[in-house]
């Protein structure tokens, strides 16, 4: 069974990093299944772009994308997308078009890759939105996998978009923000694949935000249950959908990582230490972990089964609780 292989636009930011990128999936022995997420910080402009129509914000856009595609030799291939997303700014102020404004950043970073892939000599075949969705504009539930069998059994690299999918009337959806991991997980689910990769610009799922915390170490093992626990704690910006088809799914690993490191692998297993995430929840801090309900006995709030809410900062917490167990995870 091939891999399904989700690039964050935390790598995705350059000319370059596409060529990384189409090298990095050409070096799976099988052809992945490559879910791409927009150029980083696309989305937030294109969000702001439905919400003012501003030109010179529609300039910004397309200027990205440009010297991006320029600098590959794929212009050609993103003009045809930046017309639409021109005439888009006359479109009504309606829920249906504040998807279709972000759809235009996971279409275009996707027609990107394939075509350098393409150009790089890889054969690469582009699927737009194969996902179909529930008409919950902005937080879209998926219903069915389009192409499934022959993303399942394509023999060459698979370019699809994250994010985003369609409803029944065809009209673009996006399933949330950080939904692409949420929707390489679906596929993952729908073609029985064996492992979901999630290529991130972190070395893989780390004991707190490492913006926050500098002791914050690497995970090398997680239990599904504890990702869960951590995406809805809004871990590492995940959807907090992201490990539902992985329960679903039952026999389906993640791997969390970055393109060098050896990252976090997620699955049906219980691994020490106790507590393994901590993220901020407002003032105080979420600690997430197999034993997190022991917390409310020095005065934690559960907040389901693995996560326990405490009124300490992330920093005291990760010393208190996680950092005693750090030399054990190295
Ligand atoms: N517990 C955590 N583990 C790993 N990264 C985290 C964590 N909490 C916050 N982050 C931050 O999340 C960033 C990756 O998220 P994001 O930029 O959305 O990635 P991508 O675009 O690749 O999906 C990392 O650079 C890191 O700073
Ligand atoms: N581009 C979308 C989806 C996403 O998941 O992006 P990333 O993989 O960069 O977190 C967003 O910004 O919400």
């Amino acid at each position: 069974m091939r891999p399904v292989v989700k690039i964050g636009g935390s790598l995705l930011r350059s000319a370059d990093d596409f060529i990384r990128a189409a090298k990095f999936l050409a070096s799976y022995e099988r052809p992945p299944i490559a879910v791409v997420s927009a150029v980083k910080g696309v989305t937030d402009m294109l969000l702001e772009l439905y919400k003012t129509r501003s030109y010179l914000m529609f300039e910004e856009v397309a200027h990205r994308h440009i010297s991006i595609a320029r600098a590959l030799g794929v212009e050609d291939e993103v003009a045809p997308l930046l017309r639409e997303l021109e005439a888009a700014l006359q479109l009504p102020k309606e829920p249906w078009a504040v998807d279709y404004f972000a759809s235009f950043g996971e279409r275009l970073s996707a027609t990107i890759l394939a075509s350098v892939a393409r150009r790089m000599g890889i054969a690469a075949k582009l699927y737009i939105a194969p996902i179909v969705t529930d008409s919950s504009f902005g937080n879209a539930t998926p219903i069915r996998l389009d192409y499934a069998d022959e993303l399942r059994e394509g023999d060459v690299l698979a370019v699809v978009t994250g994010f985003i999918g369609r409803d029944r009337e065809g009209r673009f959806t996006t399933v949330g923000r950080g939904g692409s991991d949420y929707t390489a997980t679906y596929i993952g689910k729908e073609i029985g694949a064996r492992k979901v990769f999630l290529i991130t610009d972190a070395p893989g799922v780390m004991t707190a935000d490492p913006r926050e915390v500098e002791e914050a170490e690497v995970l090398p093992l997680m239990s599904i249950y504890e990702a869960v626990a951590a995406a809805q704690a809004g871990a590492k910006n995940f959807h907090p959908r992201t490990f539902q088809p992985v329960l679903e799914a039952g026999n389906m690993a993640v791997e969390v990582r970055s393109y060098h490191s050896r990252g976090t692998l997620i699955g049906h297993i219980y691994p020490p230490p106790p507590y393994k995430v901590v993220t901020r929840c407002g003032q105080g801090s979420c600690v997430v972990g197999l034993a997190a309900e022991e917390l409310t006995k020095l005065g934690g709030v559960s907040l389901g089964r693995y996560t326990c809410r405490l009124d300490i900062p992330p920093r005291q917490a990760h010393e208190l609780l996680v950092k005693p167990y750090i030399k054990y995870i190295k």
